[in-house]
């Protein structure tokens, strides 16, 4: 195998069965690159988290191999930032507590308590929430309480980026901005970011590549994986009225209509 193919994530013949016998994943092949966005679209119940909590190393059981730069993902040395559908926050712990106890789990937090909370303040404010920081999750809305999910899994750095549905919850201004500030930051930090959305068009708006899942769950699970490098390479602002954004939401709808 090339050093080349070794980079970023390879998903190999993923399998995940849960308990039950319910295959909700079967046999799954994808490659990451190390500095890409890929976006996740299927029905409910095609296998998107699954797929993310696999990656995450939450699902005990499953077959196939996860590697990331050729060593397992699950791996000490490799770091893995997962945004939950349902926040994952400690609802004990303030919004800047929930931060800083992440940094300091992965061992993230710099050393210096000065330039720890630096960082904190400086993810706080990047995502709008810099106000909130001494409030109890429960205390927030939903949109709210997605930003501090997204501000904790930026501020370990992780190598390994896991998104699903950051967005669902924010109105469509919020989100417009919050998806140019992802951007923003994922650009300063590229990592390798698997991005879980219903929306297709968040889907074009942020992929680089846009992986399609089909409806049901079986043995083997045939993805299909559709460039966006067009849409991807252009200014977050033009991208919706671009062309490619309009010929890119065809091919994706009737990729839906014969696999959904
Ligand atoms: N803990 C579990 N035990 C048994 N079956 C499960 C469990 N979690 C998920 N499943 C099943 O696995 C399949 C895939 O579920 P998953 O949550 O990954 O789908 P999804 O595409 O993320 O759905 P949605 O878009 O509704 O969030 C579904 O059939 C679901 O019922």
């Amino acid at each position: 195998m090339s050093s080349l193919e070794n980079n970023g994530l390879c998903i190999r013949e993923l399998q995940v069965e849960y308990k039950g016998g319910q295959v909700a994943l079967g046999k799954v092949t994808l490659t990451l690159p190390e500095h890409g966005i890929y976006t996740i679209i299927g029905p409910s119940g095609s296998g998107k988290s699954t797929l993310l909590r696999a990656v995450a190393g939450l699902l005990p059981g499953y077959s196939g191999e996860l590697l990331y730069n050729g060593k397992p993902v699950h791996d000490k040395d490799t770091l893995v930032g997962l945004v939950p559908q349902n926040y994952g926050l400690l609802p004990w712990k303030t919004v800047r507590d929930n931060i800083r106890i992440a940094m300091k789990i992965t061992g993230t937090a710099a050393a210096d308590k000065a330039d720890r909370e630096t960082r904190i303040t400086r993810w706080l404010e990047a995502m709008g929430i810099a106000g909130l920081e001494g409030r109890y999750p429960l205390s927030l809305s939903g949109g709210q309480q997605q930003r501090v999910a997204i501000a904790r899994a930026f501020a370990i750095l992780p190598q390994i980026m896991l998104l699903d549905e950051p967005f669902s919850a924010l109105d469509a201004v919020t989100r417009e901005a919050l998806q140019q500030i992802f951007l923003d930051n994922w650009l300063a930090h590229p990592a390798t970011a698997l991005f879980v959305t219903h929306d297709v068009d968040e889907a074009i708006l942020l992929g680089q590549k846009i992986v399609i899942l089909p409806a049901g769950t079986g043995k083997r699970t045939e993805l299909e994986v559709l460039d966006n490098a067009a849409v991807f390479g252009m200014k977050h602002g033009e991208k919706r009225d671009s062309n490619a954004f309009f010929e890119q939401t065809k091919v994706i709808r009737k990729v839906m209509q014969e696999k959904w």
